[in-house]
Order: C-alpha cells, then sequence, then structure tokens
C-alpha cells in the first residue's frame, strides 16, 4: 500500500537511455584527451547522458541541496551525547548561513533549502524554513514503530514535493543534506535491515561516541530489528514502507522521496553520507532504477555508509573522512559532478583542434 503521490512518482522512474548513452561515449572518444584518462568521469558522464536520455546532457546548473531535519525517538536509548534541542538550533543556524555546509555551499554555488520534515522542538528565527512538520520526531523504536505507515508516507512525499519544486524551479541535479541527533542509528537499523549484514558491521560512532555507548547502539538496533523484523518476515524488499516506519527516521523518509522524485525527473541527484545511503536502500527497494540517478558524493567514516553503496554498486566520488552530514560531501562533490557534464560541453574534439589522434600515428 503506498499514496497516490508515491505510486505515480515509482511509475515514472524509468531505465537509462542506451542510444543517448553510446553517443556520448562515441563523443568522448573523440575529444582531445587520451581514451580514459578522465577516469570515473567518463562513464559519470555516460550515465547522466542515459538519464537525461539526451547527449551531450544538459550542464548541471544550478545546483540544488535540500536539508530534511527530523528528531529521533531512540534518543531516549542513550545512542548519542548531543541534546535533542541541538536539531532545532542546527536548523537554525543553516538558516543563518553560519553551518559548515553553508560556508561550503557558497564555495561551490550551491542554493540552499531547510525543510523541518520532524524536528521536536519548535525552530527558533525559522525565516525562510520550509515547514512540513509530519510530527514531531519520531517515536521509539525498541518500544514501538518509529512511524506509522501514514506517517512514513507522508514523509516520503514532502521529499517529492520538494524535488519536484526545486526541478521546477530550475535545478538541474539535486543534493541531499540532513539534520537529526541520533540519526545515524536509525540509518545503520534501515542498512542492516535492507543488507542483511549484523548491525555491529554497519553501526558506527556517530558524531562521537565512546566504545560503551556504541556497544550500547548496536544492541538498542539488534532489539528494534528482533521486534519489528517479523513484520517483513525476512524480506524488506515485499514491503520497503513498512521498514522506514519501523526503524527509519521522517527525514530518511523524506529523503527516500527526494531520491525518487529526482529519478521521476530525470535529474541526477548527489547522495551525502550515511543518512543519504539508508535513504538510497529504501527509494532503489521501492523503484530499482532510481539507483541510476544516484551519484555518491563521498565515502563516509560510517560503516554502514559503504555497505549500502556496495549494495546499490555505486563508487564514491571524494574520501575525505568526512562524518558530518548537513550535505557537506554532497555539495564538495558537486563540482566534480558538473565538471564531468561541462567537459563534453567546451572540450575541442581531435578534429576541430588539429591534434593527431593516436590512430594517425606510424607505430
Ligand atoms: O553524513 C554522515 O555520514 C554522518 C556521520 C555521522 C554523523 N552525522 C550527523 O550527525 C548527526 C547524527 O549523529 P548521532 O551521533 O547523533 O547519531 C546528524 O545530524 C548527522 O547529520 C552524519
Ligand atoms: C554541532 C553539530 C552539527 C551537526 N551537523 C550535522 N550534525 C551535527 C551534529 C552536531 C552535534
Amino acid at each position: 500500500m503506498t499514496s497516490e503521490l508515491l505510486g505515480l512518482t515509482i511509475g515514472a522512474v524509468r531505465p537509462l537511455d542506451a542510444a543517448a548513452m553510446a553517443q556520448t561515449r562515441e563523443l568522448q572518444a573523440r575529444l582531445t584527451k587520451p581514451a580514459g584518462s578522465l577516469g570515473e568521469l567518463e562513464e559519470l558522464s555516460v550515465r547522466l547522458s542515459g538519464l537525461a536520455a539526451l547527449s551531450p546532457p544538459p550542464m548541471l546548473e544550478p545546483a540544488h541541496l535540500a536539508i530534511f531535519a527530523g528528531d529521533h525517538g531512540v534518543h531516549a536509548q542513550g545512542v548519542t551525547p548531543w541534546p535533542q534541542e541541538v536539531t532545532a538550533q542546527m536548523v537554525a543556524n543553516f538558516l543563518a548561513g553560519g553551518a559548515a555546509v553553508n560556508a561550503l555551499a557558497r564555495q561551490t554555488g550551491v542554493a540552499v533549502t531547510v525543510v523541518d520534515v520532524g524536528v521536536a522542538a519548535d525552530v527558533p528565527g525559522a525565516d525562510g524554513l520550509v515547514s512540513a512538520k509530519v510530527r514531531a520526531g519520531t517515536r521509539d523504536m525498541t518500544v514501538e514503530p518509529a512511524m506509522t505507515r501514514p506517517e512514513a508516507l507522508a514523509a516520503l512525499e514532502v521529499g517529492i514535493a520538494t524535488a519536484n519544486a526545486l526541478v521546477d524551479g530550475g535545478a538541474r541535479v539535486l543534493l541531499t543534506g540532513d539534520m537529526g541527533i541520533a540519526n545515524t542509528t536509525a540509518s545503520a537499523a534501515v542498512i542492516s535491515a535492507f543488507t542483511g549484514r549484523d548491525p555491529g558491521v554497519v553501526t558506527g560512532y556517530g558524531t562521537g561516541i565512546d566504545a560503551p555507548t556504541h556497544r550500547r547502539k548496536v544492541e538498542v538496533i539488534e532489539r528494534a530489528l528482533a521486534l519489528h523484523g517479523p513484520a517483513w518476515g525476512g524480506d524488506p524488499h515485499t514491503d520497503p514502507v513498512a521498514v522506514l516506519a519501523a526503524v527509519g527516521g521522517l527525514e530518511h523518509a523524506a529523503l527516500a522521496g527526494f531520491i525518487l522524485g529526482a529519478a521521476a525527473r530525470r535529474v541526477p541527484v548527489i547522495l551525502d553520507g550515511v543518512i543519504a545511503a539508508a535513504a538510497a536502500l529504501t527509494a532503489a527497494a521501492l523503484a530499482p532504477s532510481s539507483r541510476d540517478a544516484m551519484i555518491a558524493g563521498h565515502e563516509s567514516v560510517e560503516p554502514g555508509a559503504s555497505v549500502a553503496l556496495s549494495q546499490l554498486e555505486l563508487n564514491p566520488l571524494l574520501s575525505l573522512g568526512l562524518r558530518l552530514g548537513e550535505g557537506t560531501g554532497a555539495v564538495l562533490a558537486y563540482p566534480v559532478v558538473a565538471g564531468s557534464v561541462r567537459v563534453l560541453h567546451e572540450m575541442a574534439t581531435f578534429d576541430s583542434a588539429g591534434v593527431a589522434s593516436k590512430d594517425e600515428h606510424k607505430q
């Protein structure tokens, strides 16, 4: 059971266009560089052609980051040293332009939208905030499902609507961002559910916790999955919304919708860290071809991120030891992604520049 908007969005997600991809491969071979010398940018540009069904694909400007913020009932289990109020306070900081992601977005020319999909507190100084609160934080997943199905669907729809509004406003690439104290616990639970890997393997240190807190965090996730696992009877792919509702967060749901919305509009979406990776698994479970619109911006320190990306067969572009969230890794990767398309538009070909190609050379 899904909602009408979610059903339509999933239905609009289509495979890559093979003809456009072949055309871009052929164009890559004519550009003034040794074949393959732009490394991963080459195959990325081919995939972006397939997504746009156009060769070369449109330049990836303007770029727009959406930061989805939410709180977590599982915070009560002592899985993070930070008070829950920090979520609302950091939302105010994003709106004031004072967070790391704001500085990096100004550096890279990325516009920023902040969406309250489930912050527990009222956000102070909320000028410019998109207020789409589905609920003031989730419930404690160790006691009951974090969300009801209607709440999870409503948050998914917030993400879809955000993607649609940004693309309608002209965005040609979307970036994911998140804010939510305790959300690395929900992320690890979602990743464990969709990959079948043990919580001990996919659970990291989040904002920075000590070893006893990490042991508690793993145990909390094990308990939540033992409680809710029977609801999806061994196969999380039969009802991905049930998994999301049981152990995910409102921002995970919104991010999954945002990713699906981007894929449905054939616009690429650059993923940030472990929260986006958990949302990406959910999106791929709902619409497998949505994976083709996803670009892994970076490799988060969180082990669950690497596990999720490898299941999705996505290679992270940057590896900088980041574990901040907010969209920082996606924003930093944006110039790399945009560059992969710009070369197709602006490089000379061997013919046009009068550069001899390898084949013309006498061996
Ligand atoms: O993006 C990541 O991979 C990432 C890794 C560690 C922490 N975070 C951020 O830290 C917050 C959650 O950390 P925690 O320890 O409270 O679960 C949340 O606001 C995330 O954006 C984000
Ligand atoms: C200060 C702070 C900033 C953050 N940004 C994203 N998650 C965060 C968590 C904390 C604690």
